[in-house]
């Protein structure tokens, strides 16, 4: 009898049980352990357990008395525990009953409980730090999740909010309602603690079950809202209208006649010559060196002008390549080369419809583009790059240079009939060194505009360093003196410049070296020659142009060009 129920127990256990001798050859296997081991019964008797669990090593017998052994074996994808224990078969006879517990379900089962465990930790972390509040509930309506944010909002420990019907815990919820219409309910308001809160309320679904919903509540009024709003509106106005006022101050002039410094007869002249030509439309041709101001007096036209309000575009046919000038001042149609944008182009005539275009450094324009230009100073009229459309231009053009444009007709850089059509009203602008009377107050205008750009006030200039400035030659003109007073200022420690406030080079022609370009002394020569002629006549241009062998205009031309 008590045989018979432990051979019921061999058979019919769950555990697998394997019953080895001394030399840990199998004697016995019940049913499980042939299943876990094996896929035929009967198989494992007489077979060495090596054959089948060959990482299991118990002690050997003699030495194994009390030894039980336990560890986890991976056989045939299976993951089995196996425990050891030293028996006693018959009196002589020792041996090892290996007892096998299956437990690869369970390893899966640990394995998904600590991922479940993990996405746990995981979307409290995120609940946690989200900025809305969330709660969650189940599919009837009880609270299951409560987060950070709304547990602060609210007031009330989450603890004592899981559990309970939703609409007991949160204010004017409608969560319970949607858990049963399974219909989402987005951006709504929903009035909690005295506010308009916007809400959104989204129902949980496992295939076409209802398992619960979410709400998550944004923590702005909704008055908060509309003042944000309306004060994006606002921004955006403002950014708006300060981009049109820098675009139209990039394309207006910035420079009036009043701009203009100097007491100079030469400059009170060419000021008065500016508001004369300022009222009609004819082209104008500035002259003079570098940094004499030719676009300041450009400016000036421009905004002496009845169309001083219209656009003032500047265009420096020097710095513009050859290959893209002509699309730069007529513009282009769509497709009209390859890299041509979309829609097209327009160009800077265009652009300065109804008020001016200010052509600088004009005796750089390549003879190319000078046909182009004359054609439509003649005609007023252009067509775009790639267009078969005429358009007509009511535009001024002011040309500038600083090259002697008569020469380089001569050499054929310039087009003759071009110079005349530019020629129409000339203002020649004469360099600094031929109005030294204007230094002093052309100082002055810059130690009061730099001092306050620079933020360091108004520093007066000492005797010995004004000497020396009325000395130089200036052959950078007037942007040379801006500079070298720039320079000064920047150094200066009191508030008076002092002669070694200024460059060396400065200081170095004041003492006698004078550098003077080959230019410079021509220019000098010529117009002491001019002056000798007109005493010499009393004054009759013809006679003296005769006698210096010139052309009356040409005459009339260098006198205005050297202030005569
Ligand atoms: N009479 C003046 N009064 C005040 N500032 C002047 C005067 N003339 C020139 N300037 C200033 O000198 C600098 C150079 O002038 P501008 O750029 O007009 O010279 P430019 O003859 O056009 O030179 P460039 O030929 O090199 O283009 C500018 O900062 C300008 O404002």
């Amino acid at each position: 009898m008590y045989f018979s129920k432990l051979s019921l127990i061999w058979q019919t256990c769950v555990q697998g049980m394997i019953l080895c001798n001394s030399e840990l050859i199998i004697e016995a296997a019940n049913p499980s352990a042939e299943r876990m081991l094996v896929s035929s019964a009967n198989c494992l008797a007489g077979k060495p357990l090596a054959m089948y669990l060959p990482t299991i090593k118990p002690a050997k017998s003699g030495e194994m008395e009390q030894v039980i052994t336990e560890e986890t074996v991976s056989v045939k994808a299976k993951t089995l525990n196996v425990c050891t224990f030293p028996v006693t078969i018959t009196e002589k006879q020792t041996g090892i009953l290996l007892l096998l517990n299956d437990v690869t379900e369970l390893k899966e089962v640990r394995k998904k409980l600590e991922d479940t465990e993990k996405w746990k930790n995981i979307l409290t972390t995120v609940l946690d730090t989200a900025y809305e509040g969330i709660v969650i509930v189940d599919e009837n309506g009880y609270v299951t999740t409560f987060n950070q944010a709304y547990e602060n909002f609210i007031g009330v420990k989450r603890e004592k909010m899981i559990g309970r019907p939703v609409e007991e815990v949160v204010e004017n919820t409608r969560l319970h309602i949607v858990v049963k219409t399974g219909k989402p309910e987005i951006r709504q308001i929903q009035r909690i603690k005295g506010h308009d809160m916007i809400c959104d309320r989204i129902p949980i679904r496992e295939g076409n079950k209802i398992i619960g919903a979410v709400g998550k509540v944004l923590f702005r009024d909704v008055s908060e809202i509309d003042q944000l709003q309306e004060q994006t509106r606002r921004l955006k106005q403002e950014l708006e209208y300060y981009k049109g006022r820098l675009r139209r101050q990039q394309q207006q002039a910035r420079y009036s006649v009043e701009n203009i410094i100097g007491k100079s007869k030469v400059i009170s002249d060419l000021k008065e010559m500016v508001s004369k030509a300022a009222t009609s439309r004819s082209t104008v041709l500035l002259r003079g060196e570098s940094g004499t101001g030719k676009e300041l007096f450009a400016h000036a036209i421009h905004n002496s002008s009845p169309f001083y309000a219209k656009a003032f575009i500047k265009v420096n046919c020097a710095a513009i390549p050859e290959n893209l000038l002509e699309s730069e001042l007529f513009g282009y149609e769509e497709g009209a080369f390859t890299g041509a944008k979309k829609g097209g182009k327009i160009g800077k005539f265009e652009q300065a419809e109804g008020g001016s275009i200010f052509l600088d450094e004009i005796g750089d324009m390549p003879l190319s583009m000078q046909v182009k230009l004359l054609r439509v100073l003649q005609e007023r009229e252009l067509e775009r790059v790639g267009g078969t459309q005429t358009i007509k231009i009511n535009t001024r053009v002011i040309a500038a240079t600083n090259c002697e444009l008569e020469e380089l007709v001569l050499d054929g850089k310039f087009r003759q009939d071009l110079f005349y059509r530019l020629n129409v009203v000339s203002l020649p602008i004469p360099a600094l060194r031929q109005r030294t009377e204007d230094i002093p107050v052309l100082i002055e205008h810059f130690l009061d505009k730099l001092g306050k750009v620079l933020g360091c006030g108004h520093k007066k200039i000492s005797s010995d360093a004004l000497e020396i400035l009325l000395n130089h030659s200036w052959p950078g003109n007037i942007r040379e003196l801006e500079n070298v007073l720039e320079r000064a200022l920047n150094i200066v420690d009191g508030d008076e410049i002092l002669a070694e406030h200024l460059p060396d080079y400065l200081i170095e022609t004041t003492n006698g070296a004078a550098i003077v370009t080959l230019k410079e002394a021509l220019a000098k020569k010529e117009c002491e020659m001019l002056k000798k002629a007109l005493e010499t006549t009393h004054g009759n241009v013809i006679e003296a142009a005769r006698r210096l062998g010139l052309s009356k205009s040409s005459f009339y031309e260098k006198m205005s060009r050297y202030g005569i």
